[in-house]
């Protein structure tokens, strides 16, 4: 049985960079990693149909299931397998069948809104905010949004307008002041390396953790 050790939780707005991140920091830890994009955690929407579906807003925190996120990740911290819903963009709905996820001595936890729940928060042994400017992340986002979640154009910007960017100024940005690092311009290597070398660290044991999380109102104080 394996106890994580090392739980990071790295938010930003969409296109951002967390993915790509996450990728880069953890490639050379093999199995030891295991990703959980909060993604997987929306709502189930199955008693909605597909036109009702897509009118929903996403980036409220509202559209996640936050118990079910709280729940199986403290599972995995005590060192038991879950079965992590999985997401499908495309039909904006769960897949019919979860994946079985075990524990590793690293846990990721991704997305939008990875920095919102204070529950969550707590879980975090390290916080992470990508930082990257919003005409870049609209510009990755359509790219992505029209080529791999089958969207059309005219429907990526009214949603960038109607929802994504709005809950990004009022739900998504200000979860920056939980973190304990923003990486400017999201996959920057100098971040990168210093992050993959903590993650083999952690995975080989031989990280040393000299720091304990200040409560929220040491934090102010520093301010
Ligand atoms: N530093 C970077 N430079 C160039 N392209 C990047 C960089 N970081 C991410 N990308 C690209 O931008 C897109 C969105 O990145 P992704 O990591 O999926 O963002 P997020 O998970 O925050 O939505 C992807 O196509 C990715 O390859
Ligand atoms: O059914 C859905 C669910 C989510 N979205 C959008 O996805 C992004 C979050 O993913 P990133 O990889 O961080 O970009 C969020 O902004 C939602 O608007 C969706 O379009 N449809």
């Amino acid at each position: 049985m394996t106890i994580p050790s090392f739980v990071v939780g790295i938010a930003g707005g969409t296109g951002a960079g967390k993915t790509t991140v996450a990728r880069l920091i953890t490639e050379n830890v093999g199995e030891s990693v295991t990703r959980i994009p909060i993604d997987n955690y929306y709502e189930d929407l199955s008693h909605l149909d597909l036109s009702e579906r897509e009118a929903v807003n996403y980036d409220h925190p509202s559209a996640f299931e936050w118990e079910l996120l709280r729940e199986q990740l403290s599972t995995l911290l005590e060192g038991r397998p879950i079965e992590m819903p999985v997401y499908d963009f495309e039909i904006h709905n769960r897949k019919n069948e979860p994946t079985t996820v075990e524990p590793t001595d690293v846990i990721i936890v991704e997305g939008i809104l990875a920095l919102y729940d204070e529950k969550v928060n707590e879980m975090l042994d390290l916080r992470l905010y990508v930082e990257t400017d919003a005409d870049v992340r609209i510009l990755r986002r359509i790219q992505r949004d029209v080529i791999d979640r089958g969207r059309d154009l005219e429907g990526v910007i009214d949603q960038y307008l109607s929802t994504v960017k709005p809950m990004h100024d009022q739900f998504i940005e200000p979860t920056k002041k939980h973190a304990d690092l923003i990486i400017p311009e999201g996959a920057n290597s100098v971040a990168v390396n210093l992050l993959e070398e903590k993650v083999m660290a952690e995975v080989h044991g031989d990280a040393v953790r000299d720091w304990e999380r200040p409560s929220p109102e040491t934090r102010r104080d520093r301010r």
